[in-house]
């Protein structure tokens, strides 16, 4: 049998797919590529251009497609590699990034008839239209007493699987009753990948309401939340659950001709793109925190206990790790941020003198940023532009920006977003202590982690911790390639287990250590955020929420006169 030299990884991240090809008896990245999705987020309106309400994030499902034809072919050309060489794929993906599909698989927004139907598309994992069914999915839970609540820091977000389905049958009943499955994207990807549909059991775990031990929550629950729900759990979620590192099926003959990859190739079970790369980075022992920083920020921990956490979004045995706990906290928006910053909030002269300096405007605003001391802005924010998911799993929450005077420069409010992203994992840090589940080490990769070294240290300041970056420059995608290593096994070129996978994690780091000073400084005015966290976060003043309301409503000011 030819060499098996390669796996292949790809990962689909908010913005883009990235494509790595691993070689085997290294470990190293042999060659690389990304593709962005055409469509990007589609959070103002479909692509026949009837508009979106607030709060609404969708993705095309073709755009998948399209990058793995663009992004696959691509990397086995730069490596020179043929697809005979690949021992096995495997994918991870944004997750809970839902669609509701046809029996045979296909997205509803493919059939002509619901092409200008919003809920027929992707519903992607920052998708808040669905506040009102989590809020009201939580107060029946906790009247029920349910246990499950327990697993996911006692609520469920409005990101995760319960409250999108339900939005769809409250506002597209016709839509709910056509829908055969509702599936994860990466669960999708692989379907496309080997013509069979699973639920890799990670994105069951934390995104799903299932446990290995007890399943899905009841047929009771469900009709709690309205009766026509009775069934979701046996009818649209009825799809085999995988485990992680499972082989889903070999690469159809349709696959192998769009991709260039050898029909029959191994796929492993689709991952989550933060969870992923716990196998990437070797962080196979408890206490290890890994944070994914990009578009949003995953804080995933092991454990040998179970120990319920005030706001974590989910905690699964062998959700991370086989064998371990699996803890999953984070913020829905960071990356996100710096996103909004840029392309709303920074004037021309900024743009033009950082093109003149042959910089780009995050490296430019962040150059100015770095200049200043702790506080010297005068401000600080709450980073929840896009709503809180740990601790308080609210995404009825928004912004704060406080301190603003007419001296205020844009660098100041860039590196106030920035400090608050560091505030809201410190508080995520202090969650977890509370709760009795050590954090030993910190660890950071991601977009952010690779990309901005300031933001790395302010971190290390505003947390009091060491952060260790992991050097991989695509962790997710190449931890994606470990598990498709997994899924061909050791008779096919791959790797035997895990022990055997974590042999080839990346284990370069770039250490950041807090500054004494700058920490000492950060230490006060971290608890002028959580004086701020509090008090809009936890009912003392609900405006934010008003305030939302009045924008869901585009009120506008004598309608409440
Ligand atoms: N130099 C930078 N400093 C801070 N944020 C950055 C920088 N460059 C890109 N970003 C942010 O990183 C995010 C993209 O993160 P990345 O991990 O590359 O993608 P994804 O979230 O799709 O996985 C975007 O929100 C972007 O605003
Ligand atoms: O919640 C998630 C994983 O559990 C999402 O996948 C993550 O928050 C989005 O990923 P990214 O920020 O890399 O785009």
């Amino acid at each position: 049998m030819e060499q098996k030299r390669y796996a292949l990884g790809v990962d689909f991240g908010t913005l883009s797919a990235r494509c790595v090809l691993v070689e085997m008896h290294t470990g190293e990245i042999a060659a690389s590529s990304s593709c962005e999705y055409p469509h990007g987020v589609m959070d103002t309106a479909l692509p026949c251009g009837r508009p979106l309400p607030a709060d609404w994030a969708l993705q095309h499902p073709q755009d998948y497609i399209d990058t793995l034809a663009a992004a696959v072919p691509e990397v086995l050309r730069s490596a020179g590699a043929s697809g005979t060489q690949i021992c096995g794929v495997g994918i991870d993906f944004t997750s809970c990034t839902v669609l509701p599909v046809t029996a045979e698989g296909t997205p509803l927004c493919f059939l002509p008839e619901y092409a200008s139907e919003p809920h027929a598309y992707v519903k992607l994992w920052k998708h808040h239209a669905a506040q009102k069914e989590a809020t009201r999915l939580n107060q029946i839970a906790q009247e029920r007493g349910e246990k499950f609540l327990e697993n996911y820091g006692r609520k469920i977000s409005s990101e995760w699987v319960v409250p999108k389905a339900w939005q769809i049958l409250n506002e597209a009943p016709k839509l709910y009753e056509k829908m055969a499955y509702f599936v994860e994207a990466g669960d999708w990807i692989v379907a496309q990948l080997t013509g069979r549909l699973w639920r890799n059991a990670c994105a069951a775990g934390y995104k799903a309401i299932w446990s290995k031990t007890d399943g899905f929550p009841s047929r009771s629950f469900f009709a709690a939340l309205d009766p026509r729900m009775e069934d979701f759990a046996e009818t649209k979620l009825n799809t085999p659950i995988l485990p992680l590192g499972g082989r889903a099926g070999g690469i159809t003959a349709r696959m192998a001709k769009l991709t260039g990859l050898a029909q029959g190739t191994p796929v492993a079970a689709a991952n989550l793109d933060a969870h992923v790369s716990c196998l990437g980075a070797g962080l196979t022992r408890p206490g290890q925190m890994l944070a994914i920083m990009g578009t949003s920020t995953c804080h995933l921990v092991n454990s040998s206990r179970p120990r319920p956490i005030p706001g974590v979004c989910g905690i699964v045995p062998d959700g991370l790790i086989p064998g371990l706990i699996g803890y999953e906290a984070g913020q829905s928006c960071v990356g996100d941020h710096f996103s909004w910053f840029v392309k709303n909030c920074v004037p021309a002269a900024y743009e033009r003198r950082a093109q003149e300096e042959g910089t780009g405007i995050y490296e430019y605003l962040t150059r100015l940023a770095e200049k200043k001391v702790p506080g010297e802005s005068g401000l600080i924010a709450l980073d929840w532009w896009n709503g809180n998911r740990s601790v308080l799993v609210d995404g009825d929450l928004s912004g704060l920006l406080l301190g603003c005077t007419l001296g205020t420069k844009p660098e100041d409010i860039f590196r106030a977003l920035m400090e608050a992203t560091a505030y809201g994992t410190r508080m995520i840090l202090e969650s977890f202590a509370a709760a009795g589940i050590p954090v030993d080490e910190f660890y950071a990769a991601g977009g952010i982690a690779q990309k901005n070294p300031f933001m790395m240290q302010l971190y290390a300041n505003i947390t009091g911790r060491e952060i260790r970056v992991v050097e991989s420059a695509q962790l997710p995608a190449f931890s994606a390639a470990l598990y498709g290593a997994l899924a061909a096994g050791r008779d096919g070129g791959g790797c035997a287990g895990i022990g055997d996978a974590a042999q080839l994690a990346c284990r370069r780091y770039a250490i950041y250590t807090p500054d004494p000073g700058a920490a000492a400084a950060y230490d006060v005015l971290y608890q002028e955020y959580v004086t701020l966290h509090n008090y809009f976060g936890r009912g003392a003043n609900d405006v934010m929420k008003r305030l939302k309301a009045m924008r869901r409503k585009g009120a506008c000011y004598h309608e409440y006169e």
